[in-house]
């Protein structure tokens, strides 16, 4: 049993991203190094070697499996050291540091409901910690598992991976929730149709875990968000199954899917749900245009979205985001501007967005309609370059957590009447606390998502450190960034959830009443608070056990 569940039946690192029968050369990693160190101005990085299964220590199990769960549960040393982390750079550096205190005690691989049921019955009886994983590409620390609970399990939903019905009349699909994103392309792909979600992650994420986690994708307007394309779910709880009714819209009182959207396992397991589908991509008409400057271009951005044109593709990246990407030399910023339609041409969408960057100072630098390649012009040059990396660089980012610099990314979204002011002060403060913390380092940012009333710009930071310290570092960087966004008016997270790592700022951006009246519907469908514990909400110091 030990990691050969899901759909393609075979292991994955558990160090960083990608089969175990991918290799990543140790040339490649010396490059990758080199070229985080010269722009940092490292002189010799030290690179710690990746760690071994043998020498990790991990507490014992802390309780036993009973019979009827033995057939698909574990307590295998792999199983428990792949699932004790998600993929941020703070899971990544423990990782590298070898510390696996809080590896979960059990990890079960549920083939159906009734096994989850099953499982969900064992930990509520035991007020064991019950944690989903899907892909396990959380960066939030969406895992960790709380210590004052005596046993934690994870429930791998990689063996739910089917379409299990596809209603072609309604363009819809009934999807089991632990597909990841390959598997679940590749089964619709025969009727002609996708559910084109298609975030950085996609490889190694889960249905479920985009729906619980609202996961942004591949539309960086419009149907940015899964939320727009789940048409119904399923989600078992401790307390029973909860299904949703199929409808393409309601006036029926709040919509019972969106308490599930987004709640982080903290309510119940997503098993199931109906999406909204598309037919497959037939026009594609892009180009590529610079600006002098980030907020000149920022201008012509947001005209494009609030004229209604919501194009599929509008990454718009800074000078250092643009160089980071081979997208550009370092010296404009850089729009990726991309319209798809599987029905019709685009060009004349294309020509009004770059007629309105035209007006705002933009160069177009490369331009294909729908009569040329474009599928092919999004594969070469800038638009080329930015796929490529977007794809590749996941698979080089343990490199940073060896090397011992600071890596992270954070991201959020703000109405467009606060944008320079917001951009600014966040820059501002981060620059400082490099100086102060870590002595310099870079901070560059795009826009990821766009919105009629505003950007969700997304951050890279990077900065030297060492091994002794690049955690803490981390730390305290990340707090000025997440401080800054929670003071100045902006969202602690757009699309990477709000986890473990992100809880603290939660709490003061969302008003306390409703965080109550979310804990009463916790409560009721989660009496001994076992799901996911520590997300979204903390179990009240008076609780007693139920049952
Ligand atoms: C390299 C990289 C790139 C990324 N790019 C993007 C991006 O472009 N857009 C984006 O939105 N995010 C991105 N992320 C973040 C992450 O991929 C998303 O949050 C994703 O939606 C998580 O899906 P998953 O299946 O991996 O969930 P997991 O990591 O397995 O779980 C995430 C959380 O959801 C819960 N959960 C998982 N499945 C279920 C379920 N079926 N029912 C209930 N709860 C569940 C888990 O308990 C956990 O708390 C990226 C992460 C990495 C490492």
């Amino acid at each position: 049993m030990s990691g050969e569940s899901g759909y393609y039946g075979k292991r994955r690192k558990w160090h960083s991203w990608g089969y175990e029968d991918e290799g990543i050369t140790p040339a490649e990693v010396k490059e990758m190094a080199e070229r985080v160190a010269q722009r940092l101005n490292i002189d010799e990085p030290v690179i710690l070697p990746d760690p071994t299964l043998e020498e990790l220590v991990l507490r014992e199990p802390r309780i036993k499996i009973p019979a009827s769960l033995q057939p698909f549960c574990t307590t295998d040393k792999w199983d428990r050291v792949f699932h004790t982390y998600g993929k941020s750079f703070k899971d990544l550096t423990k990782i590298y540091r070898r510390d696996f205190d809080n590896a979960p005690d059990v990890v079960a691989y549920p083939k159906d409901e009734a096994d989850i049921a099953a499982v969900l019955d064992w930990c509520g009886d035991k007020g064991y910690a019950a944690i989903p994983f899907g892909g396990g590409s959380s960066v939030t620390d969406g895992f960790g598992c709380p210590e004052d609970y005596p046993g934690a399990v994870i429930i791998d939903l990689g063996n739910l991976n089917k379409i299990l019905e596809v209603d072609d009349v309604s363009r819809c699909a009934l999807i089991q929730a632990g597909i990841l994103g390959p598997a679940l392309e590749e089964q619709l792909k025969p009727k002609g149709l996708t559910l084109r979600h298609i975030p950085q992650s996609w490889e190694f994420s889960s249905l479920g875990g985009w729906i619980a986690t609202r996961s942004s994708g591949h539309y960086a307007t419009h149907l940015t968000h899964i939320d727009e394309s789940v048409e119904s779910l399923r989600v078992v709880t401790p307390k029973g199954t909860i299904e949703n009714r199929r409808l393409p819209g309601s006036g029926a009182g709040p919509d019972p899917d969106r308490l599930f959207i987004g709640s982080e396992g903290s309510l119940g397991i997503i098993t199931e749900a109906w999406m909204r589908l598309q037919g497959r991509v037939k026009f594609r008409a892009n180009a590529t245009i610079t600006f002098d400057s980030f907020y000149q271009g920022a201008g012509a951005v947001r005209e494009i979205t609030q004229a209604g044109l919501f194009p599929a593709n509008a990454r718009y990246l800074d000078e250092q985001d643009a160089k980071f990407y081979g997208a550009g030399d370092g010296s404009k910023s850089v729009l990726l501007l991309g319209f798809e339609s599987a029905d019709h041409p685009v060009d004349a969408w294309l020509e009004r967005g770059i007629e309105i960057c035209k007006d705002h100072g933009g160069s177009v630098e490369t331009k294909t309609g729908s009569g040329g390649d474009a599928l092919q012009s999004s594969r070469s040059g800038a638009q080329g370059n930015w796929r490529k990396q977007f794809r590749y660089l996941p698979r080089m980012m343990h490199t940073r957590a060896a090397m011992g610099v600071v890596s992270f990314t954070f991201e959020t979204a703000y109405t467009w009447d606060k944008f320079e002011s917001i951009d600014t002060e966040v820059i501002r403060r981060l620059k400082k606390a490099q100086e102060e913390i870590t002595g310099g380092g870079i901070v560059c940012r795009r826009f990821s998502f766009l919105y009629p009333d505003g950007p969700a710009p997304y951050y890279t930071v990077v900065a030297p450190s060492d091994h002794s310290r690049s955690l803490e570092d981390y730390q305290a960087l990340s707090d000025v960034a997440s401080d800054a966004l929670t003071e100045l008016g902006g969202t602690i997270t757009h699309h990477h959830a709000v986890g473990r790592s992100f809880r603290p700022w939660y709490d003061k951006e969302v008003d306390p009443l409703y965080r109550a009246m979310l804990a009463g519907a916790k409560n009721t469908i989660d009496p001994n608070w076992i799901m996911n514990p520590g997300m979204i909400l903390d179990r009240p110091a008076h609780f007693k056990m139920v049952g």
